[in-house]
C-alpha cells in the first residue's frame, strides 16, 4: 500500500486565491485593505526566507504589508515600542513578530504586548484561552493549516484517536484543541511519554511536531492512518543539506493512508493561514465577519 500524498503546496495556492478574492470583495464593500505588519529582528537566514515568503504571499493575496527589519542587537524596549505603535495604527490588522527572537529579547513579553485583536499568529495567551474554551479568536497558523489538510482527507474525526507528538504552545497544544473540537479522542505525547511507538500505533491521525528529524518510522504507524508532519529539520545527507520532517517519509508512506511531505506539506499552509488570519482580522475590525 502507498499513501495518498497530501499536497500542501497546492492546497495553500488554492487558499491564497480564495483569500485574494475575499480581500478584493472586502475592499469593494468596506473600502478596507487588510494590513499585515511583519517584524524581523536579526539575520537568522531561515527566518529571512520565511519573512520573504510571507511578504510575497501578502502581495499575491492583495493584502498590504508593512515591513520592519531591525538589527540583531536591537534592545527589547525598542521592539516593545514598535509593537505599541503598531497596536495603535488602524491600518494594521495583523502584527507578526518572526520567531526566534535574539537572546536579549523576551519573546513572551513581546508576544504578550501584541493586541489580541491583531494577534494573527494566535500566540497571545488570550487567544490560546479562547481556543481552549471554544470562543472565536485567532488560531496559530501551523495547526490551523494542518487541520485544513486533515479536513481535506476525512470529513469525520468523531471518536477517532488523534495523537499529537509535541506539547509546544505554538503547535502541539493548539493542534490538540482543534482535534478535540472535531470530537476526536486526543492524546498529547511528548519526550517523557512511555513507549511512544506503541502510542503512535494506536493513532488514526498522527501529528508529529517534535523537531526531531525522521523520528517517526513506518512501523510506528497504524495502517491507513493520516500522518501530518509539522517538522522542518535541516540535515546533511552525503555532504549535502536537505530539509526533512519528523517523520521518516520513505517508510511511513508505505503504511499510512494519507501523509504530508516535507517540504511542500504543512509549511506552505502556515503562511497561507497567516493571510487568512489577517483577512479575518480586517473583517472583524469593520464588522464584516
Ligand atoms: N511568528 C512566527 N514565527 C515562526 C512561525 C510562525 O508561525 N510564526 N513558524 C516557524 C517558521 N515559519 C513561519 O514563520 C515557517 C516555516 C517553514 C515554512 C515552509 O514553507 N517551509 C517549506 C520548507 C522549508 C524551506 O524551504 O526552507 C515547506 O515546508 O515546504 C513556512 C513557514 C517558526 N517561526
Ligand atoms: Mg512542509
Amino acid at each position: 500500500m502507498s499513501a495518498t500524498i497530501i499536497d500542501g503546496f497546492a492546497v495553500a495556492a488554492g487558499l491564497r486565491e480564495k483569500i485574494a478574492a475575499d480581500a478584493a470583495a472586502l475592499k469593494a464593500s468596506h473600502g478596507v485593505t487588510p494590513g499585515l505588519a511583519v517584524v524581523l529582528v536579526g539575520e537568522d537566514p531561515a527566518s529571512a526566507v520565511y519573512v520573504r515568503n510571507k511578504l510575497k504571499a501578502t502581495a499575491e493575496c492583495g493584502l498590504k504589508s508593512l515591513e520592519f527589519k531591525l538589527p540583531a542587537e536591537t534592545p527589547e524596549a525598542e521592539v516593545l515600542a514598535l509593537v505599541e505603535r503598531l497596536n495603535a495604527d488602524p491600518a494594521v490588522h495583523g502584527i507578526l513578530v518572526q520567531l526566534p527572537l535574539p537572546k536579549q529579547i523576551d519573546a513572551d513579553k513581546v508576544l504578550g504586548l501584541i493586541h489580541p485583536d491583531k494577534d494573527v499568529d494566535g500566540f497571545h495567551p488570550l487567544n490560546a484561552g479562547r481556543l481552549s474554551v471554544g470562543l472565536p479568536g485567532f488560531v496559530p497558523c501551523t495547526p490551523r493549516g494542518s487541520q485544513i489538510l486533515i479536513d481535506g482527507v476525512t470529513s469525520d474525526l468523531s471518536g477517532k484517536h488523534a495523537v499529537v507528538i509535541g506539547r509546544s504552545n505554538i503547535v502541539g497544544k493548539p493542534m490538540a484543541q482543534l482535534l478535540l473540537q472535531k470530537n476526536a479522542t486526543v492524546t498529547i505525547a511528548h519526550s517523557r511519554t512511555k513507549d511512544l511507538p506503541a502510542v503512535c500505533r494506536t493513532a488514526d491521525v498522527l501529528v508529529a511536531a517534535v523537531g526531531r528529524p525522521l523520528m517517526v518510522k513506518g512501523d510506528w504507524i497504524k495502517p491507513g492512518a493520516i500522518v501530518i508532519d509539522v517538522g522542518i529539520n535541516r540535515i546533511e545527507v552525503d555532504g549535502k543539506g536537505k530539509i526533512v520532517g519528523d517523520v521518516d517519509f520513505d517508510s511511513a508512506v508505505e503504511v499510512a493512508g494519507a501523509i504530508t511531505p516535507v517540504p511542500r506539506g504543512v509549511g506552505p499552509m502556515t503562511i497561507a493561514c497567516l493571510m487568512l488570519n489577517t483577512l479575518d482580522s480586517a473583517r472583524r475590525a469593520v464588522g464584516a465577519s
